[in-house]
């Protein structure tokens, strides 16, 4: 009796497996291969993997900019499963300023691995949240009115520091980039801090720490946690990895915080909480119950990593570029030594008297571009770029590098040229009236460190070649400034080199 409805029933269990497995495998694959739903031209790729590995790991921007030349100045790329559209030039640039293309998309080893994952600003998507955080966070950087005179004194003392650190080698080789570092990373803690709470070694290790973990992300690290999530449920090596930064961004945070408030309570009163610090205006909104510590903890971490990582590459390459253009760095130390008396420091309200100063900072932000393809946004909605119809929640990435380097808009592009930023007069143009030039982005997710990234490079400049001329270890072999000598993730890094530096008396 009971024999034949066993044979049955393990029959049908059989045509049931395999038929759930036939199923899963159909979705597997549709899965996998995402039917294409963009229709724009572009690079072919290669079944599932699309164009991921023919996608220069170390000069992206370059690759696109090839691809560009092929598929026009809006075309497609297949990543595996996500469809990124890429903007090359200027005007195309400029269409994704509209709220449309303001979303961040998910990134999976970015979110595990900050502190307070897409709570902060630069991974957040664009909601109310993204607002609120920005708004606190521009109260707390204060760059304007009486508090943008603080933003000098702060960042006059780190390059003070700097500049006596360099000098000290007495003439002999040094590696720049130690002390550069320690000036840029001492500013920014002093804006999230306040400068009653004391910088220490530890802070400077911290911020190292967290600069190498995104650059190592952005260099791909972890990827397969934006292709599969579901990876990080089995505890891979890279989700093992990515937990342990954010256990040690939290950490950090976690130290900041804690001498923020006992230096709070040490002097009894709300001095450290001034509305003048990152930190202060983010513990007043949590205090209140606007924010949780999510919010405030990654917010700490992007100011501590995108406030240092960007202007290091422009003044690690503008070091470069002062010594493989000597005339360069002979006429600027010209321009300043005529304009500032020798007791005295640049300061910003020196800029006017500085044009040819205004016009080499200018043109280093064209010839590097320090983040050549900006950060990735998403469209929050339909939407049309040109002639082309994009669907909501596209990656969009701009090419910064190639519309910088658009011969329509600057002639001999490959070549680092100040002048070209001086008008008739000999007056430099402003970095707002060169609407071609946007190092910053553009748009609704535009850097919200602009003006103290300017001035803050402006004072580093005109410092530096105030009181010291750059002169090359060796004459016969001057470190490169080629950017494809670079490592590119996100921003540059140039490869470790050396330099001497010589003191300027009164007559440079
Ligand atoms: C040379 C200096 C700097 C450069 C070239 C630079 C460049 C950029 C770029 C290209 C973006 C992405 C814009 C986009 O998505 O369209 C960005 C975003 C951002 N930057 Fe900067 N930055 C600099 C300095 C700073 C400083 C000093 C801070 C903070 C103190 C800062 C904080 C941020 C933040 C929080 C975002 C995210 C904005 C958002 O997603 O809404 N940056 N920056």
């Amino acid at each position: 009796m009971f024999l034949p409805l066993a044979r049955d029933s393990c029959k049908m269990a059989a045509v049931l497996i395999t038929g759930s497995l036939v199923v899963g495998i159909f979705f597997l694959i549709a899965f996998l291969f995402r039917w294409r739903k963009i229709d724009i031209p572009g690079p072919k790729g290669i079944p599932l993997i699309g164009n991921a590995l023919q996608l220069s790991k170390d000069l992206p921007y370059i690759q696109i900019q090839e691809w560009a030349k092929e598929f026009g100045n809006v075309f497609k790329l297949q990543l595996f499963r996500e469809e990124v559209v890429v903007c090359s030039d200027y005007e195309t640039i400029m269409m994704t300023r509209s709220d449309d293309f303001a979303g961040r998309p998910k990134s999976w080893r970015f979110t595990l691995s900050i502190p307070g994952g897409d709570k902060a600003i630069l991974f957040q998507d664009f909601n109310q949240s993204l607002k609120l955080m920005r708004k606190l966070t521009v109260r707390g950087l204060k760059q304007y009115g009486e508090a943008s005179d603080r933003i000098v004194d702060i960042s006059l003392e780190s390059i003070e520091e700097c500049i006596t650190e360099f000098l000290s080698h007495n003439g002999e080789a040094f590696n720049p980039i130690i002390p550069l570092d320690r000036c840029i990373t001492k500013f920014i803690m002093n804006l999230m801090l306040g400068e009653n709470v004391d910088f220490i070694e530890d802070d400077f290790v911290a911020v190292e720490k967290m600069q190498r973990g995104m650059e190592h992300m952005a260099q791909g690290s972890g990827q397969e946690l934006d292709i599969f999530p579901w990876l990080r449920h089995f505890g891979t090596k890279s989700y093992r990895v990515l937990m342990e930064m954010n256990k040690a961004g939290c950490d950090s945070c976690k130290t900041w915080i804690d001498r923020y408030r006992s230096k709070s309570e040490e002097s009894n009163s709300n001095d450290t909480k001034s509305i003048t610090t990152v930190l202060g205006v983010l513990l007043t909104a949590y205090d209140d119950g606007l924010i949780d510590m999510d919010n405030v903890n990654g917010v700490l971490f992007e100011t501590a990593v995108a406030g240092t990582l960007t202007t290091k590459a422009h003044l690690d390459c503008f070091i470069l570029l002062m010594l493989n253009y000597p005339d360069v760095q002979e006429r600027l130390i010209a321009e300043i030594q005529a304009a500032i008396p020798a007791d005295k420091s640049p300061t910003l309200a020196d800029r006017e008297k500085l044009p040819f100063t205004e016009a080499v900072i200018l043109e280093n932000f064209r010839f590097m571009s320090p983040a050549p393809l900006g950060v990735a946004h998403k469209t929050t909605c339909n939407t049309t770029l040109r002639r082309y119809k994009i669907p909501k929640d596209t990656q969009i990435w701009t090419n910064v590098w190639a519309a910088h380097h658009d011969p329509r808009y600057f002639t001999d592009p490959l070549t680092f040229k100040p002048e070209r930023f001086l008008n008739s007069d000999g007056k430099a143009y402003k970095l707002a009236d060169v609407k071609s030039l946007f190092p910053f982005g553009v748009g609704k997710r535009s850097c919200l460190g602009e003006k103290i990234g300017m001035d803050r490079i402006f004072l580093f400049v005109s410092n530096m070649m105030h009181r010291l001329r750059f002169v090359p270890a060796n004459k016969n072999n001057i470190p490169s400034c080629d950017l494809k000598t670079f490592n590119t993730a996100i921003t540059y890094q140039s490869p470790p080199f050396c330099l001497k530096v010589e003191p300027l008396d009164k007559n440079g």
